[in-house]
C-alpha cells in the first residue's frame, strides 16, 4: 500500500477485495499442461452447453488428444520468459490498478486454471476480506464468460459479493482504446482500414438472448467515433472459431480475404474484447492472420491490447471505485 493511504483506506484495504478474473491459460507450453487446460475450460457447461453423454467422448476420445499438442505449439511460439502472456499481462494490470486504488486489496484470479478463482475466493475470509468486487476482465457481457465468474463468486460463502457486469460503454475504457490505436497509428503510420477483431461465439447463444454481439457492436462504433472515423473506414469480426456450428459472423480470416480483394493493402487491427494480450491475439492475429494477409499482398498491423497501460490501470480503477461507492 502507498504510503499517502489514509487510515480509513488502510482499512477498507483490509477488509475490501477488488478481484481482476480473467479466462486462464496453461501453466506451460506443453502437451500435457495445454490439455489440464482445456479439460477444465471445456468441462464448463457455461462454455459448451451440449449434452454431458454426448460432449464427455468427444472431449476425451477426440478433442483433447488430438488438440492439446497442436496448441501446445501455438503456446510456445508466443510464451514469454516469465510465462504466458495472458498471465503476464494480467498480473501487472492487477499491480497497476492497486497502485490506482488503495482504498480496496487489488488481486487477480483466473477462471480456468492458476492463481484459480474458487481457491482464492475459500481463502479470502480466512485473510480478514468482507466484501469482494469481482471485475471480469471482459469487457463486452457474455454469458459464455462473464456469467461463468459470476457462479463461482455466487457459490462463495461467508463474503457480500459484487460483479461487475461490463464495461464496453464505459467513457474512460473506450477512450484509452481510441488512444491506444491513435498513438499507435501516429507512431507507425495509418493503415487504409481499421479492422476491429471479436472473440467469437456461437450465434446460438446471440439467438437466446446473449448481449455480447450487440456490445461488440456499441463498444467499436463508440471507438470509431471518438476516433473521428468516417463509416467505410473500419468493420467488424469474429475471430477463434471453434468446432463445426455456425459462429458469429463474419469470421476475421474472410474479411481480410474481402479487403485484400477489394485492394486495401494496409490494415490496421484492434482486438478490443481482449483487456491483454492473449493467443488469440499474439498467434491468431498478428502471426497466423498477418501471415495470410502478406500471402495476399498485403501488411497487416496489429494494435496490441491495453495490456498494464496506465490509462487501461485508471479506467479499471475508475470503474472499481464507483461500483465501491455505490455500495457504501
Ligand atoms: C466453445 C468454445 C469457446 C467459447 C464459447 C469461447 C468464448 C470466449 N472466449 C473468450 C476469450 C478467450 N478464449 C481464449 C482461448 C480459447 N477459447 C476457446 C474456446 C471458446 N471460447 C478455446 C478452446 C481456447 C484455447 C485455445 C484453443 O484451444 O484454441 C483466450 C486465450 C487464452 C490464452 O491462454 O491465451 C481468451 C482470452 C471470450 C471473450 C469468449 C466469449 C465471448
Ligand atoms: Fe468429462
Ligand atoms: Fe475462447
Amino acid at each position: 500500500m502507498p504510503a499517502h493511504a489514509s487510515t480509513a483506506d488502510a482499512s477498507a484495504a483490509a477488509d475490501t477485495a477488488v478481484v481482476l478474473v480473467n479466462l486462464g491459460t496453461p501453466d506451460a507450453p506443453n502437451t500435457a499442461a495445454v490439455r489440464r487446460y482445456l479439460s477444465e475450460f471445456l468441462h464448463d457447461h457455461r462454455v459448451v452447453d451440449l449434452s454431458r453423454w454426448l460432449w464427455c467422448p468427444l472431449l476425451h476420445f477426440a478433442i483433447l488428444p488430438l488438440r492439446s499438442g497442436k496448441v501446445a505449439h501455438k503456446y510456445a511460439s508466443i510464451w514469454l520468459p516469465e510465462g504466458s502472456p495472458l498471465a503476464v499481462h494480467t498480473r501487472r494490470l492487477a499491480e497497476a490498478v492497486q497502485r490506482e486504488l488503495p482504498q480496496a486489496r487489488v488481486l487477480h484470479a483466473m477462471r480456468y486454471g492458476q492463481p484459480s478463482w474458487k481457491q482464492l475466493l475459500a481463502g479470502l475470509r480466512e485473510q480478514g476480506v468482507r466484501r469482494v468486487l469481482a471485475l471480469p476482465l471482459y469487457p463486452q457481457y457474455s454469458t459464455s464468460t462473464t456469467a461463468s465468474v459470476g457462479d463461482v463468486l455466487q457459490a462463495a460463502t461467508g463474503l457480500e459479493t459484487r460483479l461487475l457486469h461490463d464495461y464496453h460503454a464505459d467513457p474512460a475504457w473506450v477512450g484509452a482504446v481510441a488512444d491506444s490505436i491513435h498513438r499507435h497509428r501516429q507512431h507507425h503510420g495509418e493503415g487504409e482500414h481499421l479492422l476491429f477483431s471479436f472473440h467469437g461465439l456461437p450465434q446460438r447463444f446471440a439467438d437466446a438472448g446473449d448481449p455480447y454481439p450487440r456490445q461488440c457492436e456499441a463498444g467499436a462504433r463508440a471507438i470509431a467515433h471518438a476516433l473521428g472515423l468516417s463509416d467505410g473506414a473500419w468493420s467488424l469480426s469474429y475471430q477463434s472459431r471453434f468446432g463445426r456450428e455456425r459462429w458469429l459472423e463474419p469470421a476475421t480470416s474472410d474479411t481480410l480475404d474481402a479487403l485484400a480483394a477489394r485492394g486495401v493493402r494496409k490494415v490496421d487491427v484492434v482486438a478490443p474484447g481482449f483487456a491483454v494480450d492473449c493467443l488469440e491475439t499474439l498467434e491468431e492475429v498478428a502471426i497466423m492472420l498477418a501471415a495470410d494477409f502478406a500471402a495476399r499482398g498485403g501488411e497487416l498491423r496489429y494494435i496490441p491490447c491495453l495490456n498494464d497501460s496506465p490509462a487501461h490501470a485508471s479506467a479499471l480503477a475508475g470503474i472499481a471505485r464507483r461500483e465501491l461507492d455505490a455500495w457504501t
